[in-house]
């Protein structure tokens, strides 16, 4: 996939920082982009946290305004709430074990029985049993409260079990299909823990307590407002740091108090190099897309910021897993639980695969007949390309030839305009956006259904995950997948994926000479049949 952070375009002066007075007044902050914190007062871009009431805030003036009214407020004092003095030794571990109650317990039979019916596949020492439900978990109320609010009733099956092992402080390596809500397993231990011991540990400073790394700013964005969502009215705060965003943002805000750390290595390595911040109490870090991270491009930067934090407990995710991903989760941690959901390394089972032959001249003429097909066409839908040029190309040529309003978003677009034309992509002002690799890993395009694969990625995972953009949770969504000769490295793969699923293998794709000899599910090799007859 693109691997945009190490752009040298993402990279600011060191001297931003001193150069960005604050505002003082309302009038001078822009708006709020989508995914932004907003001002408490007037809902501009909250740049900057009220130190007295941790609320975000675009500039003096709200500032000012904000504690008049509170100071307005009659209500009675909140009596203090009582300090717990806790022994000087692992204080997190301590917190955990005496927050989250010991979950009812089933027998064995009856766990295995669970995990079997919800495939859950797990291995390790010691793996804790899976949740039934958040309300039981020894989750503080006001979380799930904020669950229940955004309408997660019942915890999906990785939820089930990466919760209660991730409260009982295992580091993790976790498979599970795109779409089966793997960003709230981890989400929720972080939010309890950080909350838990913010309102316990009264301490001046709020230095980061988890690091969540991710290889897009896109997905960080996501992740982060999902952050937000499910932390809402708990001490916990986070920060956003990317590239193409102000630095000096960043550090004012990790500087002025936060919990959480949500960003992509390059831009992370950049802040900490640039600026001394405190990393000490950070005990959980987090690799979001796990073996994309550990790939060469990314997997120094991982480790660099692995190497400046003191034995955390390290979690990892990913709807592909490999075994060299394993061998590595092994390293970052001790006693690493292994847990897989569902279909991992495997496309999700609702999307239909469609995969069709087309010469590379006619791609384009074949994407304008499916997208002017009533039939065929179910915006909003995703294309996905693997140039930068070639995305801007296509999605004008989409829009000269179908009157179809088309964004673009790539690795070479600006911040704020990749965060607009996301904003007129989920709002539905446009109903198509063309891409690279950028939005293939990790977004929640929670409306698509369709996704078309107008070239072919470079590798079976990136497919599975590009793939996975059109279903979630279980909801069917299709992907028309466009192959040639071009794309031959894939074709072994590409037939053995396409076969489990039972989808439909075109003609050409199957008589190929790439394609012979494929193990069948047992193991053996495919039975030639005589010259002609393939
Ligand atoms: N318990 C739940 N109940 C209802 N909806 C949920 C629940 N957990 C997650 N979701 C929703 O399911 C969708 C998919 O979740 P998420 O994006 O975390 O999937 P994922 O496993 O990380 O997928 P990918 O591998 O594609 O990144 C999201 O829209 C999320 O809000």
């Amino acid at each position: 996939m693109e691997q945009e952070e190490n752009h040298p375009g993402d990279y600011l002066p060191c001297n931003e920082l001193e150069e960005t007075p604050v505002k003082e007044r309302c009038f001078e902050q822009r708006e709020a982009l989508p995914g932004e914190p907003c001002c408490a007062i007037c809902g501009r871009y909250g740049e900057y946290i009220c130190d007295q009431t941790d609320d975000d805030i675009c500039s003096v003036e709200c500032k000012t305004v904000l504690l008049s009214r509170l100071s307005a407020d009659t209500k009675p004092a909140v009596k203090a709430a009582k300090r717990v003095n806790l022994p000087v030794c692992d204080e997190s571990v301590c917190i955990r074990d005496k927050i989250f109650p010991k979950i009812p317990t089933m027998h064995d039979g009856q766990i295995a029985s669970l995990r079997s019916k919800l495939d859950i596949c797990v291995n390790g020492e010691d793996v804790p049993d899976p949740i039934m439900c958040f309300s039981s978990s020894g989750l503080p109320e006001k979380l799930v409260l904020n669950l229940e609010s955004a309408g997660y009733v019942m915890p999906t099956p990785v939820q089930m079990q990466v919760i209660p092992a991730s409260i009982c402080n295992r580091s993790l390596l976790v498979s599970a299909d795109t779409g089966s809500g793997k960003t709230a397993s981890f989400l929720v231990p972080i939010i309890a823990h950080c909350s838990q011991l913010r309102s316990q540990k009264c301490t001046d400073k709020r230095g980061p307590l988890a690091i969540i790394l991710a290889p897009t700013r896109e997905l960080c964005l996501q992740v982060e407002e999902q952050a937000k969502v499910l932390g809402k009215g708990l001490p916990f705060k986070t920060a956003l740091v990317v590239g193409g965003d102000p630095l000096a943002q960043q550090i004012y805000r990790i500087e002025n108090g936060i919990e959480l750390i949500v960003g992509t290595p390059g831009r992370l390595i950049d802040l900490l190099m640039k600026h001394n911040v405190d990393l000490s109490n950070v005990n959980v870090f987090v690799l979001d897309e796990v073996d994309c991270l550990l790939e060469r491009g990314f997997r120094d930067q991982a480790m660099q910021i692995f190497q400046a934090l003191s034995h955390p407990q390290v979690m990892m995710f990913s709807a592909t897993v490999n075994s060299e991903v394993e061998k590595l989760s092994n390293s970052l941690a001790k006693n690493v639980i292994h847990i897989s959901c569902g279909n991992p390394n495997k496309p999700c089972k609702s999307v239909k695969q469609v995969v069709i032959w087309v010469e590379s001249k006619q791609k384009k003429q074949k994407i304008f007949e499916i997208m002017t097909s009533k039939q065929h066409f179910k915006p909003p839908a995703v294309v996905f390309v693997n140039s930068r040029v070639g995305a801007d190309l296509l999605s004008e040529a989409i829009t000269v030839a179908t009157g179809l309003e088309v964004v673009s978003i790539h690795g070479d677009k600006t911040m704020s305009e990749r965060r607009e034309s996301m904003r007129r992509f989920l709002t539905g002002e446009v109903s198509v956006v063309v891409c690279t690799g950028v939005l293939g890993r990790g977004m929640d395009l929670l409306k698509v259904r369709q996704v078309i694969l107008f070239d072919m990625p470079n590798s079976i995972d990136e497919y599975v995950h590009q793939v996975g953009r059109a279903s979630r949770m279980g909801v069917e969504g299709m992907a028309i997948v466009f192959v040639n000769e071009e794309d031959r490295n894939l074709f072994r793969e590409l037939v053995q994926v396409l076969k489990t699923a039972g989808a439909p293998i075109p003609r050409e794709l199957a008589n190929s000479k790439y394609t012979t000899g494929i193990p069948l599910g047992n193991g053996r090799k495919r039975k030639l049949k005589s010259r002609g007859h393939t």
